[in-house]
């Protein structure tokens, strides 16, 4: 909670799947209040599980948008109640879960932009969305308007050159394209479409928020280098009139005005308060930890995740680039796999009666690099690539059906962490004296993994432990853009010393060679998986 000897703050919102959440930061980068409001707890008359509705199906995935505004109502309001002091909030800022798009009926700009104080958001803008369910990143029902999109534009690998993906179903342009072929009504009676992230900005400015450059790369329709729309996937997803209802996109960190009166009169916001850009939530989670040029972010969990910083991206249909949220001339990537805490425990409850302990036991039985053993464990369908089962390779490349428990553990580890590095060095990460890994994550506490991290990536491994990353990298950036963005000082000044990463695993340089000569033997395999399973790679 801001006190009144508080001089300046800035403010993040993240409008994630399940939840919206706030942070304020005082003028040191340190956070001062943190809440959030859960869809399906909170707001139970929309029924929601996890955020969202899935039909029968089980493809169609959407959530309500007024669910999402009455959220910011009633978050406002506790933080009101808290006692957070809005009038010394200099700036805001936000993120969005990537690829939701919402539809702003004709007529709503009148409406956002006369807000009435006295009244809540969502009693007004109730009747503002021609679409009133958005579709969100987790709806697969968009498979024939990726394949058209593709065709147009001469494959998966000719539309990752151009817009940094292949066609992905969860990516707008795909959305918008379904809704163009299956609900023109509801499309021409569209005269906005925003992402999650500029509809959090649009609340703020009460006008329609421009699209910033990072998050308008996941929807398959920005050229990912000129940072502009590309006229031919604008007419192949939405027509002539797309590039109306999309606005211009503006770079990352712009500041797009001030804060809508709505807010300074209801909530006593400074009129001077300022509104930065929303953008996605993995960029603003890049910023939230800080990730700087020669780092990989590695988040282990349920899914592992890995962040880029790329200056010259290598567009694969593997992995996926977004421009750069902190330094705009640059590229983000991010890479996701499904296959992540749940196999390191599958192994550990079949090798070592399911404790941690006796895994870390096993592990020191084997020496770096397994004798040339390599595993690979994709219990569940993998993203990255899109292939599946249980995969053993002896010294001479030989499949096997089993390992030794010792064997069987430290596969799995180096499996994983050999497939991270080959796949980041594919989207064009270079590995040097400089990088290093900042591992975050429930499963970054354990020591030994982060060891295998470090000699397979040749990398000095930091851990921070940072929550809600994604929030605090917007406000962030609320201050980055205040400051005037990355023209005017870099991300880095910006927030030197804000965290606290720790050491905590340096590489064994005597084993730098042979995990080079076994991560080019893993690509080698793993792209032989692929073909044998008709899989991208
Ligand atoms: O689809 C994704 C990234 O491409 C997810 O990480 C969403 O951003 C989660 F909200």
């Amino acid at each position: 909670m801001s006190s009144p000897k508080t001089k300046r703050t800035f403010l993040g919102f993240d409008f994630s799947t399940q939840q919206v959440k706030a942070m304020v930061i005082d003028d040191a980068l340190k956070v001062v209040y943190e809440t959030h409001i859960k869809f399906d707890t909170d707001l139970p008359e929309f029924r929601t599980h996890g955020g969202v509705h899935v039909t029968e199906d089980n493809v169609t995935v959407t959530a309500p948008t007024i669910m999402w505004v009455k959220t910011l109502d009633m978050l406002l309001e506790k933080m009101k109640k808290d006692g957070v002091d809005f009038s010394t909030v200099a700036a805001l800022s936000g993120s969005g879960q990537q690829h939701g798009s919402v539809y702003w009926k004709t007529g709503a700009r009148r409406v956002l932009s006369t807000l009435q104080p006295n009244h809540t958001l969502a009693e007004q803008l109730k009747d503002c969305f021609s679409i009133p369910d958005s579709p969100v990143w987790m709806d697969s029902s968009t498979t024939e308007q990726c394949r058209q999109l593709e065709k147009a534009l001469g494959g998966p690998q000719a539309l990752a050159d151009l817009t940094g993906a292949k066609a992905f179903e969860r990516y707008t342009g795909n959305q918008i394209a379904k809704i163009y072929q299956t609900n023109r009504g509801g499309y021409d009676n569209t005269e906005r479409i925003s992402l999650v992230s500029s509809f959090g900005a649009c609340l703020f400015l009460g006008d329609y928020a421009p699209i910033d450059s990072s998050d308008g790369s996941g929807m398959n329709l920005m050229n990912i280098r000129t940072r502009v729309w590309d006229p031919d996937c604008l007419k192949i997803c939405g027509g002539e009139t797309l590039e109306k209802k999309l606005g211009q996109i503006v770079p990352s960190l712009t500041n797009v005005g001030p804060i809508s009166s709505y807010f300074v009169d209801r909530y006593g916001f400074s009129p001077d308060c300022r509104v930065i850009v929303f953008t996605g939530d993995n960029p603003a989670s890049l910023a939230g930890m800080t990730l700087t040029q020669g780092a990989i972010g590695v988040t282990l969990g349920t899914s592992d995740c890995v962040f880029l910083w790329l200056v010259e991206p290598k567009p694969n249909t593997q992995g996926v680039i977004f421009s750069n949220p902190v330094q705009t001339s640059d590229y983000m990537a991010l890479l996701c796999f499904k296959n992540g805490s749940l196999t390191r425990e599958g192994i550990r409850d079949k090798c070592a009666d399911g404790s941690w302990e006796k895994f870390d036991q096993l592990l020191e039985l084997t020496p770096k690099g397994n004798n040339g053993n390599i595993g690979m464990y994709f219990d569940v369908q993998e993203i990255t690539p899109s292939i599946s089962g249980v995969h053993r390779f002896t010294a001479d490349n030989q499949k096997v059906s089993s390992f030794s428990d010792a064997i069987e553990v430290r596969a799995v580890l180096e499996g994983q962490f050999l497939s991270r590095r080959t796949h980041a060095e594919n989207l064009g990460f270079a590995l040097g004296p400089s990088s290093k890994i900042l591992a975050t994550g429930g499963a970054s506490v354990n020591k030994s993994f982060l060891q295998v991290i470090a000699d397979v990536f040749a990398s000095p491994v930091y851990t921070l432990d940072v929550a809600n990353s994604t929030c605090l990298g917007a406000a962030y950036m609320a201050k980055h853009g205040w400051l005037g963005g990355d023209k005017v000082v870099s991300f880095d000044e910006v927030v030197k010393g804000a965290l606290d990463y720790v050491l905590a695993a340096e590489p064994d340089t005597s084993v730098t060679e042979m995990y080079n000569t076994m991560a080019d033997r893993y690509r080698r395999l793993e792209q032989q998986i692929a073909k044998e399973q008709g899989a991208d790679y």
